[in-house]
């Protein structure tokens, strides 16, 4: 039997350091991220509906989606980012549901899925993993990783479920704040866990 891991956390939490590190364990990892950018590239039914919604200002020249003119209006704007997400996710949720499904039997699978918390599919998922840090450590990491301004860092926050709702879906919270070593020590722990009760 499949086991289906759920893991999330706030952006530049080490969602993506976490899924990697499962990887490496042997892990088959479904990153929503991922997804959401396939159902919008060129060409694609998702990048026609988005472009109706939203209007052609949302194409770069070359007739790709424009991801910070997008992403400059949909976190501003909460009832434009709704309409967005009522496009991108069914696509993303079908695909992801086709990944899993051509997985190996017996596999762990971990769907690495940002907005968890938000969209209310926790108790799918045998186990939630959450990736945990304090806001200020996600607003330094964006700022010291990405060249993002703390504004542009707090807006995509502020999109997102707080700290505590988070936590409120997790069946294990992995704690962020220490070094990538301490990282990969609780993911090690957690799926020796969840791997021995399955
Ligand atoms: C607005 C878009 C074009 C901006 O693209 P950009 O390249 O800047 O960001 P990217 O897609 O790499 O996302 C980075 C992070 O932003 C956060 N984020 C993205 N979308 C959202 C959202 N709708 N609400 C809150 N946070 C979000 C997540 O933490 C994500 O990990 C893009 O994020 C998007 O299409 N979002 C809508 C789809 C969505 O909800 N994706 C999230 C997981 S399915
Ligand atoms: N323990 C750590 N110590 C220092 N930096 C870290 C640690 N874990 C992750 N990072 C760094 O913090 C940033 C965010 O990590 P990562 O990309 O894994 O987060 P994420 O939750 O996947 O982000 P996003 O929501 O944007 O997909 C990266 O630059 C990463 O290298």
């Amino acid at each position: 039997m499949t086991l289906r891991v759920g893991l999330t956390g706030g952006i530049a939490s080490g969602k993506s350091t976490v899924s990697a590190i499962l990887a490496e364990l042997g892990a088959v990892v479904v990153d929503a991220d991922l997804l959401a950018r396939e159902v919008v590239e060129r060409g694609t039914p998702g990048l026609a509906a988005v472009v109706e919604e939203l209007g052609d200002d949302v194409l770069t020249p070359e007739g790709d989606l424009d991801r910070a003119a997008v992403g400059a209006l949909v976190f501003a704007d909460p009832d434009a980012r709704r309409r967005l997400e009522a496009i991108v996710h069914p696509l993303v949720h079908a695909r992801a549901a086709e990944l899993e499904a051509a997985a190996p039997e017996d596999a762990v699978v971990v769907h690495d899925i940002p907005l968890l918390a938000e969209g209310g599919r926790a108790d799918s998922f045998d186990a939630v993993l959450v990736v945990d840090v304090p806001t200020e450590v996600q607003v330094e990491r964006m700022v010291r990783d990405r060249g993002w301004t703390r504004e542009q860092a707090e807006a995509r926050i502020a999109a997102q479920a707080g700290r505590a709702d988070r936590i409120a879906i997790a069946t294990h919270v992995l704690d962020n704040t220490g070094s990538r070593e301490e990282l990969r020590a609780a993911v090690e722990r957690v799926l020796a866990e969840l791997v021995a009760r399955a």
